[in-house]
């Protein structure tokens, strides 16, 4: 199993790629590549750490050389929020960079699967499948906007508030990557029961949670190692599906929704990436009135992505 990071030498690049070191099964590779020239020295550096992953950098304008024979992509390359800005407010450099990066990947990789990190997540998505499409290689159970992050939110405030142990909790998050977007499924956690305040209260904070860290890192970033861990959770329940495991997990994909055509909802993974599409379930009249809301936010940031390429 290879696994290539692009990005690598970023905040979340390198948190990631010190998890998938320490965690993917023996055997696996792991390919890092950036940009930015310290990135050989970053694959230098975690290599002396003693498992069985082999690891190589490479830096440079060409992703191609860290690509070839990858079974699993994941991309974290591009520029990341400063106080005030939208996730929106990215689209203008992480489109091409996405654009550029999946052209490379369609090329030297097309059957690996593709994990997209870099925000605008709702928008970067849809141009990864457009650009594709064009190379007459898409295949949607191949291509997931990373929307892990907000599971994992979800799991440790839910935890916290109700003084539970957040590995006893399981939850879907649907719909996409930012702001209202952002629909956790408060309503069919078994034995939790919430006010309609708290349910308030606690949808909105799962939604604001990326300011939250863009806020409190004061021009410095956002989310970088609580990301590094939602990606490798994500990367390494594709890996165990790749070998036969049942796994499940929320992924932003084009999975055929009845709300749009990208829409983040709970799929069984499997060796070619989404084995079935699983319905989200009964949800409240709160839930249903915030699908309705979401749905003209995330069509513009889908019709921008397919405009884009
Ligand atoms: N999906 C999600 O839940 C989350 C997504 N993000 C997004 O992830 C992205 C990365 O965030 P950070 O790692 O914090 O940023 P960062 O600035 O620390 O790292 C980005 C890396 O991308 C590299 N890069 C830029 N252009 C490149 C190119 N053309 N090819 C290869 N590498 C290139 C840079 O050299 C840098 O090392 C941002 O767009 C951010 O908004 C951040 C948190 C959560
Ligand atoms: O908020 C941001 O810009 C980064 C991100 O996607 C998150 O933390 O959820």
């Amino acid at each position: 199993m290879k696994v290539a990071v692009l990005g690598a030498a970023g905040g979340i690049g390198q948190a990631l790629s010190l998890l998938l070191k320490t965690q993917l099964p023996a055997g696996s590779e792991l390919s890092l590549y950036d940009i930015a020239p310290v990135t050989p020295g970053v694959a230098v550096d975690l290599s002396h750490i003693p498992t069985q992953v082999a690891i190589k950098g490479f830096a440079g304008e060409d992703p191609s050389p860290a690509l070839e024979g990858a079974d699993i992509v994941l991309i974290s390359a591009g520029v990341a929020r400063k106080p005030g800005m939208d996730r929106s407010d990215l689209f203008n450099i992480n489109a091409g960079i996405v654009k550029n990066l999946i052209e490379k990947v369609a090329v030297t990789c097309p059957k690996a699967c593709i994990g997209i990190i870099t925000n605008p997540v709702n928008t970067t998505v849809p141009i990864a499948a457009e650009v594709l499409k064009k190379a007459g290689v898409y295949d949607p159970a191949k291509l997931f906007g990373v929307t892990t992050l907000d599971v994992i939110r979800s799991e440790t405030f839910i935890a916290e508030a109700k003084g539970l142990n957040p590995a006893d909790i399981n939850l879907n998050v649907i719909g996409g990557h930012s702001g209202v977007t952002i629909l956790p499924l408060l309503s069919q956690l078994d034995g939790i029961s919430f006010t309609d305040e708290e349910i308030a209260a606690m949808t909105t904070r799962i939604q604001n949670a990326g300011t939250e860290v863009v806020e409190a890192k004061a021009g410095g970033g956002s989310a970088t190692l609580s990301m590094g861990q939602a990606a490798a959770r994500f990367c390494l329940s594709l890996v165990k599906a790749a070998q036969g495991e049942d796994v499940i997990e929320c992924a932003y994909v084009d999975g055929g929704s009845e709300h749009a055509k990208f829409f983040a909802q709970p799929v069984r993974l499997g060796p070619q990436g989404v084995a079935e599409i699983l319905p989200y379930g009964e949800i409240s009249a709160f839930e249903k009135a915030a699908i309705d809301g979401m749905l003209d936010t995330l069509h513009g940031d889908i019709d921008k992505g397919v405009e884009f390429v």
